[in-house]
């Protein structure tokens, strides 16, 4: 079954671009690091205080650098992901690193989840895994040339989520209807892909032209 990353194509960005977007996505992958051993440590009393005072250095200096709010990140470019939304931008360090590929039924995505995504003890919080479901069905929506925004997502949880075990999410269009998408997937155990975790159908509409809403 022949595979392909959705979101990157072959096109030649500009060198400085792809240079700068490479530094944000190792920046973003440090602090996530940085995140993940931090709701992990069980560190003495001195090493929590250098970890703190080196933390707050770290985060003054990126501060003066700050764009302003509703402005685009220089790294931006038409043909290439968002580096910072939420549900899987490489340079946001809360998003989890959501990497997804085209299947022939839809698309797939294989991620590991950090401490930082516990919910109950060892399992994934359920939020993060209705994040995951969103973000992998709108990709679903997106790469059929479709899109819109979420209107409805209903998520059944029928068994934990481990983390720190390798994970499999899959999306396929269920429907389409006009503005209208539907899309189901579901996330399962990478060792055991035919048996869903947590599963979910959601709704995308293509706002009119005219709608004020409209901001992506
Ligand atoms: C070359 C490219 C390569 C590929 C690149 C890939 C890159 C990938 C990029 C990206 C992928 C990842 C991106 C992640 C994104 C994640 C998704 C989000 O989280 S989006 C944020 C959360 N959602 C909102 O903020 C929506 C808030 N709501 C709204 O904005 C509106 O309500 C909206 C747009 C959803 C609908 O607005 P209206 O004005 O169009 O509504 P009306 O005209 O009344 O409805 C249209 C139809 O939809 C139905 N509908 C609307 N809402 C419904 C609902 N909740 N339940 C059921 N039906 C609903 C209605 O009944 C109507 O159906 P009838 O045409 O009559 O059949």
């Amino acid at each position: 079954m022949g595979t392909e990353a959705v979101g990157t194509l072959a096109y030649d960005a500009p060198a400085a671009k792809v240079d700068r977007r490479r530094l944000i996505e190792q920046l973003g992958d440090a602090v996530r690091g940085l995140v993940a051993a931090t709701c992990a440590a069980e560190a003495p009393p001195e090493e929590l205080e250098r970890a703190i005072a080196g933390t707050r250095q770290l985060a003054e200096g990126l501060r003066g650098f700050a764009r302003p709010l509703g402005t685009a990140s220089s790294s931006e470019d038409p043909l290439l992901p968002h580096l910072y939304p939420a549900g899987h931008g490489a340079g946001n360090p809360v998003a989890p690193p959501v990497h997804v590929e085209a299947t022939e039924e839809g698309v797939r995505s294989r991620i590991t989840l950090g401490r930082q995504y516990e919910g109950p003890r060892g399992r994934t919080h359920g939020g993060i895994s209705a994040l995951l479901l969103d973000e992998v069905l709108a990709y679903a929506s997106t790469s059929a040339g479709r899109g819109g925004f979420t209107a409805y997502l209903n998520t059944s949880y029928h068994q934990a989520v481990p983390i720190q075990v390798p994970l499999e999410i899959r999306a396929r269009i269920d429907a389409e209807d006009g503005r209208k998408t539907t899309v189901k997937g579901f996330i399962a155990l990478e060792s055991d892909p035919e048996v869903p975790l947590v599963s979910a159908t959601a709704l995308f509409v293509i706002p009119r032209a005219d709608y004020e809403g409209n901001q992506k």
